[in-house]
């Protein structure tokens, strides 16, 4: 029981506590949709300083199912900072606690691994935390990349934020662009945007979307996104990822899609103890041997003692030794665990959506 201060929305939130040891971007990690059904302690410990913004949104709203801070200063600054971060929270409806031993929480976390958990703020009722705390499922098993898609399919051109001009048009060159379909299973808008700067014209498709319709809209290649969850129950995402990869179509997944690629390759995929969320975590190219510090957010991972023959294992993580990236020897399909588009970074893993065009252009 950890007792603090109520800084968002007054209510109670319940999901499965998780630590992230990124010392920026926490307005990125609330609205990152993979974050749905979970609470999120920031390891880091001053936690708001530079406010929030408009632009800084990774979806359409927040996600995280309550957040856990050390100090929350008294006051926000930075250029580009419309609103503090607490009434961002209240505005949002997160429930939030501040003036937590996070550390003390973090160690339980690492030595337990992920923990069911209740925030409280305003009523406080010792007992019902505890039982709802206890009644929450847990993430195994639970598709929640069908409740967080969009519901509608809709195309996407906007390039990266920069400090002077704002979002970027994409891609200018309008006679060479590459179509690319985006299955949306909770998808982070810094992907999206990314591909656009590389030249891509985006048709962002709901996760429930079957192979046929993805063919009908004559992709050059076929971008998985990131998504809460546990990727074991998307059986519709991947019978229909497995069709369009035996089709030769040029495929990238990343995190929740790397695990559903490795799904409908074959392969199989675990619960990890407390997982990886950060922004400082090494992970090596097994081809090449460089090391690359990336951004993660997984709770699940692709067993790589469970690898078919026609998939390689091509990255891995420094800190424990688990499987970052596998890539297809028969089509022209990878995948990546961490997040090469991440926002605010680190950005040493960007190389991997140059990869995925030489890919379609080949
Ligand atoms: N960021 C993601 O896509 C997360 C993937 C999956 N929900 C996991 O926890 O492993």
């Amino acid at each position: 029981m950890f007792h603090g201060a109520a800084v968002g929305a007054l209510g109670e939130c319940v999901g499965e506590v998780v630590f992230n040891t990124a010392m920026t971007g926490y307005q990125e990690i609330l609205t990152d949709p993979s974050y749905a059904r979970q609470i999120v302690t920031l390891t880091y410990p001053h936690i708001g300083n530079t406010g929030t913004n408009a632009e800084d949104e990774e979806s359409a709203k927040t996600f995280a199912a309550g957040l856990v801070v050390r100090d929350l200063p008294m006051t926000h600054s930075n250029w580009r900072s419309a609103e503090s971060l607490d009434h961002y929270l209240q505005r949002h409806g997160v429930v939030a606690i501040a003036e937590i031993d996070t550390r003390r929480l973090t160690r339980l976390l690492r030595d337990k691994g992920a923990l069911n958990g209740c925030i409280q703020a305003g009523a406080i009722d010792i007992d019902k935390a505890l039982a709802a705390a206890k009644a929450f499922a847990g993430l195994k098993g639970m598709d929640l990349a069908c409740e967080v898609t969009a519901r509608e399919i809709y195309e996407w051109r906007a390039g990266s934020w920069e400090a002077h001009g704002g979002f970027g048009p994409g891609s200018r060159d309008q006679s060479d662009v590459l179509h690319v379909v985006a299955y949306d299973f909770g998808v982070k808008r810094n992907i999206l945007r990314m591909l656009a700067d590389r030249g891509c014209r985006l048709t962002v498709v709901p996760a429930q979307t079957p192979a046929a319709e993805v063919l009908r809209l004559e992709p050059d290649g076929v971008f998985l996104s990131n998504g809460p969850g546990d990727p074991e129950p998307c059986d519709y995402a991947i019978a229909a990822i497995a069709e369009l990869v035996e089709r030769g179509i040029p495929t990238f997944g990343i995190c929740l899609g790397h695990q559903l690629l490795g799904l409908a390759s074959g392969a199989s995929t675990m619960k990890m103890k407390f997982g990886h969320h950060g922004a400082n975590h090494p992970v090596q190219d097994l081809e090449s041997g460089q090391v690359m510090i990336s951004s993660q957010n997984h709770g699940f991972a692709v067993d790589e003692s469970s690898l078919p023959g026609h998939l390689r294992a091509t990255h891995r993580s420094l800190f424990d030794g688990s499987l970052q990236g596998i890539a297809r020897t028969d089509r022209p399909a990878f995948g990546f665990q961490g997040h090469p588009e991440a926002s605010p970074g680190p950005h040493d893993v960007a190389g991997l959506f140059d990869r995925f065009i030489r890919l379609m252009r080949a």
